[in-house]
Order: C-alpha cells, then sequence, then structure tokens
C-alpha cells in the first residue's frame, strides 16, 4: 500500500530493456512538496526511473501510483498523469518554428482548453517568474541555451503541474549558463512547495535545496539521506567513490 502522505508511491519496480534489466526492485515514496535530487553513474538507471513515473517508460514488474492513480496501460489515465506531472529534459525540446510564447501557451490552449487571453497572461506571468519576460516574442533560436531552458521551465509551469521532474536539466549548457538555470529551480523549489524529483550531478543545488538525496548504481537505490548526511557520511562504498569522482 502506497504510504498515505505519498504522492508518489514505486514498490518493488522492475524495468528492463532486452535482457538487460535496468531498474531492479525500486521502492520510493515520495511526499507531497518533496524535493529529491538523484544522482550516480552514468547508465545507473536514473533517467529511466524518472521516465517511468510519467510512463514516458513503462516498468514491466513492481507498481507505480502516481496522485492516487496506478499506472497501467489506461490511455485516460496516463494522460490525466501527464497534465499532473512536469518535465524538464537535458535538451530543451522547444517547437523552434514557434515564438516563445506560442510554445507556452500551445499546451495550456489545447489541453487545458484556456483561451488564447487566459494563456498569454499566464505564459508572461511564467516568464517573468524565469526572469526572461521580455523574450516572448523571439523564436528559440535567438536565445541563449540557458533562456531556452528556462523557457521550458516556463512551458512546464503554464501546465500547472503538482509534480516537476528534471532530467540532467543543466548538462547540456555551457558553463556560464548553469548558475542562471539553477537559480531558477532554487526558486520554484523555495516559494513553490512543488514536489520535485531531479537528476542531477550539482552538488551545491542539492545541498541547498534537497529534502533527500537518492544515489542510484546498476538499477538499484544504494543509499538515501538527507543532503548533509548524504555528502558528509555516505554510507556504502558505492556511494564514497562516486563522491569521490565527481568531488575532485
Ligand atoms: N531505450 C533504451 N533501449 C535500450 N537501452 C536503453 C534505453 N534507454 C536507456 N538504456 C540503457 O539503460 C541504461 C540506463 O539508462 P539511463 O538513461 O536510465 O541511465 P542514467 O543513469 O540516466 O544515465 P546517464 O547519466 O548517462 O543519462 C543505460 O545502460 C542505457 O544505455
Amino acid at each position: 500500500m502506497p504510504a498515505p502522505d505519498s504522492i508518489i508511491s514505486m514498490q518493488q519496480v522492475g524495468k528492463w530493456y532486452g535482457q538487460f534489466q535496468v531498474l531492479r526492485g525500486i521502492d520510493l515514496e515520495v511526499a507531497r512538496g518533496e524535493r529529491i535530487v538523484i544522482c550516480g553513474p552514468s547508465g545507473s538507471g536514473k533517467s529511466t526511473l524518472i521516465r517511468c513515473i510519467n510512463r514516458l517508460e513503462e516498468h514491466q514488474q513492481g507498481r507505480i501510483v502516481v496522485e492516487g492513480i496506478e499506472l497501467t496501460n489506461d490511455l485516460r489515465q496516463i494522460e490525466r498523469i501527464r497534465r499532473d506531472v512536469g518535465m524538464v529534459f537535458q535538451h530543451f525540446n522547444l517547437f523552434p518554428h514557434l515564438t516563445v510564447l506560442e510554445n507556452l501557451t500551445l499546451g495550456p490552449m489545447w489541453v487545458l482548453k484556456q483561451t488564447r487571453a487566459q494563456a498569454e497572461a499566464t505564459a508572461m506571468q511564467y516568464l517573468a517568474r524565469v526572469r526572461i519576460p521580455d523574450q516572448a516574442s523571439k523564436y528559440p533560436g535567438q536565445l541563449s541555451g540557458g533562456q531556452q531552458q528556462r523557457v521550458a521551465i516556463a512551458r512546464s509551469l503554464c501546465m500547472q503541474p503538482k509534480i516537476m521532474l528534471f532530467d540532467e536539466p543543466t548538462s547540456a549548457l555551457d558553463p556560464e549558463m548553469v548558475k542562471e538555470v539553477l537559480d531558477v529551480m532554487i526558486g520554484l523549489a523555495e516559494e513553490s512547495g512543488m514536489t520535485m524529483l531531479c537528476v542531477t550531478h550539482e552538488m551545491g543545488f542539492a545541498r541547498q535545496v534537497a529534502d533527500r538525496v537518492i544515489f542510484m548504481d546498476r538499477g538499484e537505490i544504494v543509499e538515501q539521506n538527507t543532503p548533509d548526511a548524504f555528502f558528509d557520511h555516505p554510507q556504502h562504498e558505492r556511494t564514497r567513490l562516486f563522491l569521490s569522482q565527481i568531488l575532485h
């Protein structure tokens, strides 16, 4: 049974790509409003885990319950869950032939059935929140990578999600643009009370905003703890090895 205050519950989740088992017996309860950072070596299954939460990937074993709905092949339920769960990818996935404003209003108008005026008003609010209120009429190709990622964050927020998933949102950015995106995410974490799961190796971000850091290796959750305990007193040899590699 999911814990009563869980917004996401994963129980003994397993997934394979062909013969290769990418997730092994994942048990994870996420409380409403919790901020979680997931880290681990390349190929450990971090992206796959969060992609299972909005059914971009299908698990083959165990149970996943999001906002009280168990993930199955029921398309209406998948649609509902995707409305509740926003996702920001490493590559921004904006429509290049649409302006920033059009990228932001498309989902609210077509999926949430907002009027153009409503959708544009909300979009402008979120553009201000991600600190680019003056870029609405530009095309994505006219923006820097950091600005494009902030548009992608605003686009997700316009859909009024209850949960935000971030899949290495800064790893495709030039170093000088990482901070501007992290600052927006920190603001979101601190001001919105939104449930957030973030795959990232930005450990400063993890220390500042995460309630919990999860370390994955070879498809398993090896260790999880508060950021201070996780970074200062890692319990497992695999965690220590990983931290020694990324922190030096
Ligand atoms: N669609 C797919 N088909 C086959 N194998 C896949 C697929 N997607 C991922 N994999 C493999 O599954 C493993 C886990 O991938 P995943 O992207 O979840 O790991 P990750 O921890 O997020 O890694 P990274 O930090 O490199 O993104 C990798 O070995 C990857 O090659």
